[in-house]
C-alpha cells in the first residue's frame, strides 16, 4: 500500500527500522460494531446494520451524481424519489421517519454513553416504516440525516458560517421554535437523567500531583453549584408520574406540570385555589409559570389595565410578568397569569415554617428557624429593593406575604404572584397610596413572621417584638415597628431603607463577591468550552468513512498525522500495556494544539514502523486545512476559489 504523503513540509518522517515496509497506517482490525439497545431491539434497526449500501452523498447534496455512470460505488436512487427522504445506511433504503414520529429509548446499563457534554446520548428507534405513512408525501418534511434527528445546513439551504476559525453550526437548533406545530411539543419522550458519573467519577491520575489534590477539582465547576444548576434544569425536564388531567394546550401553551403542593386549596392571599402550572410557550420555547385562579370570573375589562404596567416592570427582585388572560379550558372560568420561571424555588414560607413544604429536586436541607440576622437582613434588603420599584412605578404589591416571595437561589428572593390582585379586587376609587401603606404594614408583619414562629396574623405585636428584641439587634426591632406604625402621607419605603442603613452595604458586598467567584467559573466553562470545540472538529475528521468519493480519505495525508494525534492524546498505553486515562494530558495536548506551539511530539504508527515528528503548529494547520475540505464540500463556489 502506498504511504500517505503527508502535506507539510516541514515534517520529518523517521524510519527506526530500514527494513520495515513503507510508511503505512496500521491495519485497522475489524472490529464487530457495538449494538446500542436499539439495534437489538429493533427489528428494523437491525436491517439497517447489516450490509449496507451507503447513500450517495453527492446525491444529498447536489440532487445528482456525475460518477454515477463511471461506477461510483454508493446507492443512488430511482429518479423522482427524494434523497432527502432516504436513509443512507442502507441497501433498501426506506424513508425516515419525521424527527417527532421517533421514540426514545432509555439506554440500557453499558450502552454507549455520551463523550462527555454531561448529556445521556439519545437512541432513538424509528417506527416500523407505515406504507402509508412514511411514504415522502410531505415536501416540507426536513430531510433527517441517519444517526441524528436534526436537519443539516446543507439539507435546509442554509450557509455555513462564513467566519473560516469558527466552527459551522445548524441553525435550525437555534431555539426560534415559531411556526412549529405546536402538537410536535406534545411528544416528548421521557427524558434520561444526566450522565452524573462524568462530574462525580474520580477523577484521573494527575502526571505530577501536587501536593493537595484539591487542585485536581479546579478542572471543573465546582460541586456545589453544579449540583444547583443542574437541579434547575431537571426542574425545567422534568415531567409528572402520570397524568394530570390538564388541558394538552392552554393558548400557545403546552405540556403544563403542576407545581407545589399537590392539593389544591383556597390561597392564603387571595382566597381562590391558585395552582401553579410550569408550561412551554410555542412561540418562543421558552418556559413560563401560569398562575391559575380558579373559579375566577372577570366582569370589568378595566381590571386588566394594571396588567400592562406589571409587564413592563422588570427588577431583580419581582417574578416577571409576562402576559394574563381569562380561559375556559379548564372547564370553569379560570383567570391566567403567565409569569417567569424559576426552576426548582421554593418560598419563605415553604423554606422556614411550612411543616410539609411541597418537594425539590435539589435536595439540599432547608434552612427552618431562626433565621440568622445576617440572611434575615438580606432578605429585608431585597424585598424592600423590590416595594420600592413597585411603588416607584405607581403601582402597589397588594399581597406581601411569606408564601408570595420567591426564594430563587441562596438566599435569593423575588416577589410573586403580582398584578394578581389588582385584577382579582379591581378598585379605581381607593388611592394607590392607601394600598403602598398597606404594603409597608405588611412588610413589617412579615418581618415579625420570619423572626417568631408563633407569630399570627392578627396578633398584638408586643409579644413578637419582645422576640425579636431578645435574639436580633435593635434595627430589626426600629425598622418593624416603623413598618407597623400607623399609615401616614410622610411614611414611605424610603424610610425604611434609610433605617436598614449600612445594612445595604452588606447585600452589595455580597453581590459582588457572588459576580465575582461565577465570572471565575464562567472563566473556566469558557476554557473547557473551546476545548470541546476543538474537539468536535477533530471528531469531524477523524474516521470519517467517506469523503469526496475517497473512502480512505480520513487516513491520507493531513488527516493521517490527526489520526495518529487522535492515539498520542487518547490512546496512550502505559509501560505495563494499561490504557493511560490521564486527564491533564489529555488537557495539555489539546491547550497546546490550540494555542499552535513549535513545541515537537513524535507520532507513532499503529505498527510501530514509523514515526512523525511534528509540532504542535503544524497539527493545527492539518486541522484547519481538514475542516475547511469538509467545510467546503457542500459550496457550489468552492471549484472557483
Ligand atoms: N414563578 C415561579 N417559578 C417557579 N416556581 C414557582 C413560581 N411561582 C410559584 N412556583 C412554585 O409553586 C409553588 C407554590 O407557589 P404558591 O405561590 O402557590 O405557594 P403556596 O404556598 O401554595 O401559596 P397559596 O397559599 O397562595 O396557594 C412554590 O413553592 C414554587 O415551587
Amino acid at each position: 500500500m502506498a504511504a500517505p504523503a503527508p502535506r507539510s513540509a516541514a515534517i520529518q518522517i523517521v524510519r527506526p527500522n530500514a527494513s520495515a515496509p513503507a510508511f503505512k497506517p496500521a491495519a485497522q482490525p475489524q472490529q464487530p460494531q457495538p449494538q446500542s439497545q436499539s439495534q437489538v431491539a429493533s427489528p428494523v434497526t437491525k436491517t439497517r446494520t447489516d450490509n449496507t449500501q451507503r447513500l450517495c452523498r453527492n446525491v444529498l447534496i447536489y440532487g445528482t451524481c456525475k460518477y454515477q455512470d463511471q461506477g461510483c460505488p454508493f446507492y443512488h436512487p430511482p429518479p423522482g424519489v427524494d434523497p432527502t427522504l432516504l436513509e443512507s445506511g442502507t441497501q433498501n433504503p426506506t424513508p425516515l421517519q419525521a424527527p417527532l414520529a421517533a421514540t426514545q429509548v432509555p439506554p440500557a446499563q453499558d450502552a454507549p454513553r455520551s463523550a462527555g457534554l454531561g448529556v445521556a446520548a439519545p437512541v432513538f428507534v424509528p417506527k416500523t416504516p407505515n406504507p402509508v405513512a412514511d411514504v415522502p408525501s410531505q415536501p416540507s418534511t426536513p430531510s433527517v440525516h441517519p444517526g441524528h434527528l436534526w436537519p443539516q445546513a446543507s439539507d435546509t439551504g442554509l450557509p455555513g458560517s462564513t467566519d473560516g476559525s469558527a466552527m459551522g453550526y445548524d441553525e435550525g437548533m437555534l431555539g426560534n421554535h415559531q411556526g412549529m406545530e405546536s402538537n410536535m411539543y406534545m411528544q416528548q419522550p421521557s427524558r434520561h437523567t444526566l450522565d452524573y458519573h462524568l462530574y462525580t467519577s474520580p477523577l484521573p491520575h494527575v502526571s505530577n500531583p501536587p501536593i493537595s489534590t484539591a487542585p485536581l477539582h479546579s478542572f471543573f465547576i465546582p460541586d456545589d453549584l453544579r449540583r444547583v444548576l443542574q437541579a434547575r434544569q431537571d426542574a425545567i425536564q422534568a415531567l409528572p408520574s402520570g397524568p394530570t388531567g390538564l388541558p394538552a394546550e392552554l393558548g400557545v401553551y403546552h405540556t403544563l406540570v403542576p407545581l407545589g403542593h399537590p392539593v389544591s386549596a383556597p390561597s392564603r392571599v387571595w382566597g381562590h385555589p391558585s395552582p401553579v402550572y410550569r408550561a412551554t410557550s410555542g412561540v418562543d420555547g421558552n418556559v413560563y409559570a401560569l398562575r391559575r385562579i380558579e373559579g375566577f370570573k372577570l366582569v370589568n375589562e378595566q381590571a386588566f389595565g394594571a396588567i400592562d404596567t406589571w409587564r413592563r416592570l422588570r427588577h431583580p427582585n419581582i417574578v416577571g410578568l409576562r402576559e394574563a388572560f381569562t380561559t375556559k379550558a379548564f372547564n370553569d372560568n379560570s383567570l391566567v397569569l403567565v409569569y417567569d420561571y424559576h426552576p426548582d424555588s421554593t418560598t419563605l414560607l415553604d423554606e422556614h415554617l411550612a411543616p410539609d413544604p411541597p418537594p425539590r429536586i435539589h435536595n439540599h436541607p432547608r434552612q427552618g428557624m431562626p433565621i440568622p440576622e445576617r440572611v434575615l437582613w438580606s432578605y429585608i434588603t431585597q424585598i424592600a429593593n423590590a416595594i420600592k420599584a413597585i411603588h416607584a412605578s405607581g403601582m402597589a404589591v397588594r399581597g406581601l406575604d411569606m408564601s408570595k416571595v420567591l426564594l430563587t437561589g441562596k438566599n435569593r428572593v423575588r416577589l410573586n404572584g403580582c398584578g394578581i390582585m389588582d385584577v382579582l379586587a379591581y378598585d379605581a376609587n381607593t388611592p394607590i397610596a392607601m394600598f403602598q401603606q398597606e404594603d409597608l404594614v405588611s412588610f413589617g408583619k412579615l418581618i415579625m413572621h420570619l423572626t417568631c414562629e408563633f407569630f399570627q396574623p392578627g396578633q398584638h405585636p408586643s409579644g413578637p417584638l419582645d422576640h425579636i428584641t431578645r435574639h436580633y439587634s435593635p434595627d430589626v426591632k426600629n425598622i418593624v415597628l416603623f413598618l407597623i406604625s400607623k399609615p401616614q402621607p410622610s411614611k414611605s419605603i424610603d424610610d425604611a431603607i434609610r433605617l436598614s442603613g449600612m445594612r445595604m452595604l452588606n447585600e452589595l458586598d455580597a453581590m459582588q463577591m457572588y459576580v465575582d467567584v461565577l465570572e471565575g467559573e464562567l472563566g473556566g466553562e469558557i476554557e473547557n468550552g473551546r476545548l470541546v470545540r476543538l474537539l468536535i472538529k477533530l471528531g469531524f475528521i477523524n474516521e470519517r468513512a467517506e469523503f469526496e468519493l475517497d473512502p480512505r480519505w480520513s487516513d491520507t495525508g493531513d488527516r493521517y498525522i490527526l489520526k495518529l494525534f487522535r492515539d498520542f492524546v487518547f490512546h496512550s498505553i502505559g509501560v505495563d500495556g494499561n490504557p493511560v486515562l490521564d486527564l491533564s494530558h489529555v488537557l495539555t495536548c489539546l491547550n497546546k494544539l490550540d494555542a499552535g506551539l513549535d513545541e515537537r511530539i513524535m507520532l507513532v504508527s499503529r505498527d510501530d514502523q514509523s514515526c512523525l515528528v511534528v509540532s504542535y503548529r503544524e497539527i493545527k494547520s492539518c486541522i484547519e486545512v481538514a475542516y475547511g475540505e469538509l467545510r467546503n464540500a457542500g459550496n457550489p463556489m468552492r471549484g472557483l476559489r
